[in-house]
């Protein structure tokens, strides 16, 4: 909350052919809030080399002016991935289960697997992109959605490509509501703020769940939810032959999102929203945000600034004149995607005992997590069959 209203600094926005998500947010009766008609500019060192208009019109040639025909070719690409990954509703309305993300993927399509075998630029160089086009437009969005330039994966490159489509929403309210609503909906005894530290194996088919050496109860299957590679505490594991899940050199990347009220400094030039390509700026994007609903008037406006590591006082002055109030998230935000792993985890870390993150190897995103939700809970529902 800042002065008054909520805003969102992660998972902060959907697709609209996200369907789960959708249709999640229609069973609940979320209404959806799209925030259009910003300005958007691409910052290479001192210079904006793209300014966006309000106007679709101007933007298109503008973009057409300083990219040729790539952008049109990028989303001819971009429509054909997210048609090839939609095939996921229709294997997971047949009731298909995958052990890993790469039998999932594979599923989808095998195009959709070898794109994490290789990195964002070489596919698109070797696709015959523009060298300008590529290391500004398209590294400007995996800085702004993925805090990494072009040597993520091109899975992942190509998710955080259609993250930054036109057709985006979130839920009135804050996407949080999502979560929230689904686990009301299911009825479930929840233990809030109980961290769970410890799983037992009891050997005979069950997991005992504890909490700093109190138990919460013994479970025929256990979902680990959470990213287990980009949380600073351990969990620990009792009575396994095998530790379940060993995270190796698999790190997630820090993200810090500096949420700012207050007024531009006048020397700073400023654009509705700003995205970097570039690695010297101490920022990856600056952008204006909108309240996940309005509940009292802004007295400032409010920002949001990605930064690979907390800004100093003199970097946050170098950007505001007047600052009434700040708040700093510092946080693994997702995988660190260009040490591209041998192999990703899988989602069975031992008979009942899943591992939902273990998608976010292939791209962390809200409609990811709802896959790899439902891909376990077919598992489950599969053994009462
Ligand atoms: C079915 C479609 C439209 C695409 C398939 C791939 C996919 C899951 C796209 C999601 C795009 C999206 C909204 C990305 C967000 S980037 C992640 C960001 N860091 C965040 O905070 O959510």
């Amino acid at each position: 909350m800042v002065m008054g209203n909520g805003y969102e600094t992660g998972g902060s926005i959907i697709h609209g052919k996200n369907k789960y998500a959708v249709d999640l947010s229609e069973k609940f009766g979320f209404e959806k809030k799209v925030d259009s008609g910003e300005a958007m500019s691409i910052q290479k060192g001192d210079e904006y080399v793209l300014n966006t208009s309000k106007w679709t019109l101007i933007t298109v040639l503008k973009v057409l002016y300083r990219y040729g025909f790539n952008y049109n070719r990028l989303t001819k690409l971009i429509n054909g991935f997210i048609d090839e990954f939609s095939t996921i509703y229709e294997l997971q309305e047949q009731g298909k289960v995958f052990q890993t993300p790469e039998e999932m993927l594979e599923a989808m399509s095998p195009n959709l697997l070898n794109l994490t075998k290789g990195d964002t630029k070489s596919l698109l160089k070797s696709l015959d992109f523009s060298e300008n086009f590529i290391e500004e437009l398209v590294q400007a969005i995996t800085y702004v959605n993925y805090g990494q330039d072009l040597s993520i994966h091109a899975f992942v490159g190509s998710v955080a490509t259609a993250g930054a489509d036109a057709d985006l929403w979130s839920v009135r309210g804050g996407n949080r509501e999502l979560p929230k609503s689904l686990m009301a909906a299911s009825n479930a005894k929840l233990h809030l703020n109980t961290a769970v530290t410890e799983v037992v194996n009891l050997k005979d088919g069950t997991y005992k769940l504890m909490s700093n050496s109190q138990p919460l109860g013994i479970f025929d299957h256990v979902v680990l939810a959470y990213p287990i590679e980009g949380t600073r505490s351990s969990l620990k594991y009792t009575d396994f032959e095998n530790t379940p899940y060993i995270s190796g050199n698999k790190k997630f990347h820090r993200t810090v999102a500096t949420i700012v009220a207050g007024h531009v400094n006048p020397n700073f030039k400023w654009r509705a929203d700003i995205l970097t390509c570039d690695p010297t700026h101490f920022y990856t994007s600056i952008s204006l945000l909108h309240p996940t609903i309005l509940l009292v008037a802004e007295k400032y406006p409010v920002y949001k600034i990605f930064s690979p590591k907390e800004l100093t006082k003199e970097q946050l002055n170098e950007i505001f004149e007047e600052i009434q109030h700040v708040e700093v998230h510092d946080w693994l935000a997702y995988p660190e995607y260009d040490t591209i792993p041998q192999k990703f985890p899988s989602f069975v870390l031992q008979p009942r005992l899943y591992y939902l993150n273990a998608v976010e190897w292939a791209a962390s995103a809200i409609e990811m997590s709802l896959i790899s939700g439902k891909n376990i809970a077919l598992m489950i529902s599969k053994e009462y069959q």
